[in-house]
């Protein structure tokens, strides 16, 4: 059972078709105010879109396509949505918020407690099963949220930054749990972390500006980044223009590097290379075969142990000796130097 979504939303500028095959976890990462959460809103039937269709196999969740509209009400969607903060009913013990789905789906009282037990079981929350909301942590919280939405077997599980409002603590093991989890669920999480979209997700979606940018394999869209979103999620410094005979020219100036297949001359290509492997001149090293890029600083902050330099689109990371050796400040104009080795290459 596919999943197949397209809408448009003119009042959030939002234009958006995807496609998940079963099974699949897709990681939807973007810029605030990109339409990430827009996106699930209008899967879970929250927010109606101008146009467009969505379905899970034949099952059709809506179709504004003239003549017939369909538009199935959220709690007919069999999705379930589990928010950044949990939501769980106050007045309710755990295991009764995790019982109450099944009970709105018309299961009986035993059934649903017990399913419920299960579900607070494989989310390990049992031992907080007569607790109300108030009387548990954060992620404790989420973790029996996160029972509660498994427990009305969702074809579709919607995921909106589930560890955003868990400390440091809480989120690795709802990370861990969600990994088991999600393991051969059909799913979609919005994320602001790369390690969730490693760990978690089959498919990764770029969204910026209501828009999908990047679309594929997870692990391919973090190796050959195509939008500096996506190359800053990766740590490495994207720079595109067209193909030279002798490198990609750039705003910054002409870069050579490795690429899998030759590009022919004219072609947009990208650049990618980590800000580790630059180093900073203040005059051109002459007689040098390596690239060099010339830049104005605009920024100098701590990264780690290392100096982040940036200037406009390009970070170089350099030791804090080489810092006070440099006496580099913004607005200096300087020369990035890296060798064409550490530079992938390959089609924007
Ligand atoms: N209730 C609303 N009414 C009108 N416009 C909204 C509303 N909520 C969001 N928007 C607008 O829709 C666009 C997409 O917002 P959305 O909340 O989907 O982004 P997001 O990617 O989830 O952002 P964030 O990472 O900040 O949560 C933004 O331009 C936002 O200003």
């Amino acid at each position: 059972m596919s999943f197949h979504f397209e809408a448009t939303l003119a009042s959030r500028d939002f234009d958006v078709s995807l496609h998940c095959e079963p099974g699949e976890t897709l990681a939807v990462l973007g810029p605030n105010g990109a339409g990430k959460s827009t996106l699930l809103a209008i899967i879970a039937g929250l927010l109606r879109p101008d146009a467009g269709k969505a379905s899970i196999g034949e099952r059709v969740l809506f179709d504004l396509g003239a003549p017939a509209r369909t538009w199935l009400p959220p709690h007919s969607r069999e999705t379930a949505l589990l928010a950044q903060e949990p939501l769980l009913f106050p007045h309710l013990s755990a295991l009764e918020n995790v019982a109450f789905g099944q009970r709105s789906q018309g299961v009986r009282a035993a059934a649903a407690r017990s399913s419920a037990r299960d579900w607070l079981a494989a989310t390990e929350t049992e031992e907080f099963a007569s607790r109300r909301p108030d009387q548990l942590s954060g992620g404790q919280a989420q973790r029996v949220a996160l029972a509660r939405a498994l427990a009305t077997s969702p074809e579709l599980l919607l995921l909106d930054e589930p560890m955003a409002a868990l400390d440091i603590h809480s989120a690795p093991m709802m990370r861990r749990l969600l990994k088991r989890e999600l393991a051969h669920r059909f799913a979609i999480i919005i994320t602001h972390d790369v390690l969730d979209a490693l760990m978690l997700a089959d498919k990764v979606a770029i969204l910026e500006g209501g828009r999908i940018i990047e679309f594929g394999p997870t692990l391919e869209v973090l190796n050959r980044p195509r939008s500096r979103f996506a190359a800053g999620l990766s740590g490495l410094n994207l720079i595109t223009g067209p193909t030279r005979d002798e490198g990609i020219d750039t705003d910054y100036g002409l870069i050579a590097g490795t690429s899998e297949s030759p590009l022919p001359p004219g072609t947009l290509a990208a650049a990618t290379f980590s800000p580790a492997d630059i180093s900073i001149y203040l005059d051109p090293p002459h007689g040098s075969p390596r690239n060099m890029l010339t830049a104005s600083i605009t920024e100098i902050e701590p990264h780690g142990d290392a100096i982040r330099v940036r200037a406009g689109q390009l970070a170089a990371d350099i030791t804090v000796a080489a810092l006070a050796d440099l006496a580099l400040e913004p607005g200096m104009r300087v020369f990035f130097v890296l060798k064409a080795t550490a530079v992938r290459i390959y089609p924007a």
